[in-house]
């Protein structure tokens, strides 16, 4: 295919995820399955164009008047991927499975910005809803925040010290340009690229098969080493999903002790079993949420690890498609959900014990005015200051931008390069 059919065929996927609000994935899939001459890079510019339509839906929008897939889809090529205005003509001209040529507003529109300045969650790429929670959480960085969390997310990996070195990795993949993270001890990282660029299948991997890394964002790395889980003590990862931090908390306990994998819905526990083999991890307990209850572990928990149920805003970089259809209704349910499970939580750390609570959202709804509420609910409860453990195992020079005065932190993309995380650890009085 050439550009110009490539081009028509984003704008057929982005109208079809806005028209008939189907996830991306699935619509750029049911694409390929019917247009199966379509090769693997074309591939990786239609999805990479409709992905960018969507990150830059607003602002984009703006610029152009209009927020017509067609004219997000050539907004991208022309803007985004700096193809320029003359480029597109050309392409639009030479090839018959191309869109319709430009008309004169889009034309005009493409070739320069109309007058005045966007408002600001717009320029920033943020629901207008969502705006005065990132004004209330970034104060002045908003702006810069909201365009972070648009841009396109690195691949990050990390290394299972269970059975690999950081060294040895870093030569093995080498050739797809990864490099050591900056904050987290456990990272690699291979850098976004841009345009039609695709980025390297790092599963296909032979370290990959082997269990020598996971592929898992530098911010759940850090918040998971945050937790302290040790050798040895008892762990429940409560919302443990497919178990991409329990595989982490068990490295981090060198496999001694033992930690409990829970999470309320089976299905999205699954995965975790093969996942487990693979990274050879012996410390895990797999709960069944059908088959067994956790009442033995009340009270009982070095730590319980919550990686609450959130609205994803921390990780609008890798699903740009979740920033436009988060409703007001399901922040709503998610703040109940958390909630819940924090109260529940509760009930098994033992007197002396620590519960850390992550959210991969930047809400403060979900974040520090969750632990608010809950330290008020429970007052055996205190926070452990995030802030000395950091120091503690990062460095004192890269601390991180937002240290709340409750002793949470919070990681975004604009600040730490990673997704943005919500990390705070509480303790129970003994
Ligand atoms: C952010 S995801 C977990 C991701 C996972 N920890 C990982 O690292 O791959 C949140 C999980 O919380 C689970 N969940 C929601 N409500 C829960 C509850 N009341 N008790 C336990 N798990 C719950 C969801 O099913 C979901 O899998």
């Amino acid at each position: 295919m050439r550009d110009g059919g490539r081009l028509s065929a984003a704008i057929e996927v982005l109208s079809e995820v806005e028209s008939r609000h189907r996830p991306v994935q699935l619509a750029l899939r049911d694409w390929g399955t019917s247009h199966r001459f379509a090769g693997s890079g074309d591939r990786t510019v239609i999805g990479n164009l409709v992905y960018d339509a969507l990150r830059y839906r607003q602002s984009l929008a703006w610029r152009m008047g209009s927020e017509e897939p067609r004219v997000l889809v050539l907004a991208t090529y022309v803007l985004t991927w700096e193809q320029g205005l003359e480029r597109l003509k050309t392409v639009l001209a030479e090839d018959h499975h191309a869109p319709e040529p430009l008309s004169e507003t889009e034309e005009q529109r493409l070739a320069e910005a109309p007058e005045g300045t966007p408002e600001a969650h717009d320029a920033a790429d943020v629901p207008a809803w969502l705006w005065p929670s990132f004004l209330e959480v970034f104060g002045e960085n908003a702006e810069a925040e909201g365009r972070a969390l648009a841009t396109r997310a690195p691949i990050d990996m990390r290394l299972n010290t269970l059975k690999s070195t950081r060294e040895k990795l870093l030569k093995r993949l080498a050739h797809a340009g990864a490099e050591a993270t900056a904050i987290a001890p456990t990272g690699l990282r291979i850098a976004a690229k841009a345009g039609s660029a695709r980025m390297p299948h790092v599963q296909a991997e032979e370290g990959y098969q082997k269990g020598w890394f996971e592929l898992q964002d530098e911010a759940s790395q850090i918040v998971s080493l945050l937790a302290g889980a040790k050798a040895g003590e008892q762990v429940l990862d409560l919302c443990a999903g497919g178990g991409g931090k329990t595989l982490a908390l068990a490295a981090a306990m060198e496999n001694k002790g033992q930690i409990y994998a829970f999470d309320a819905d089976r299905l999205r526990l699954a995965p975790i079993h093969e996942r487990l083999k693979r990274a050879g991890v012996h410390n895990v307990q797999v709960r069944d949420p059908a088959s067994s209850k956790l009442d033995d572990l009340k009270d009982g928990m070095d730590l319980v690890f919550i990686d609450a149920p959130c609205t994803g805003t921390g990780v609008w970089r890798r699903r740009p498609d979740s920033k436009w259809k988060l409703t007001e209704k399901a922040l709503a349910d998610r703040v109940e959900d958390q909630a819940r499970v924090l109260d529940t939580a509760a009930g098994f750390v033992k007197p002396g014990g620590r519960l850390a609570y992550v959210t991969c959202s930047v809400l403060p709804q979900e974040n520090s005015g969750q632990i608010k509420a809950f330290l008020e609910r429970h007052p055996e409860f205190s926070v452990r200051p995030a802030l000395a453990s950091w120091q503690g195992l990062f460095g004192t020079d890269k601390d991180p931008a937002y240290a709340g005065e409750l002793g949470d932190l919070l990681l975004t993309p604009a600040t730490t390069g990673s997704d943005g995380f919500y990390f705070a650890l509480l303790e129970r009085s003994a």
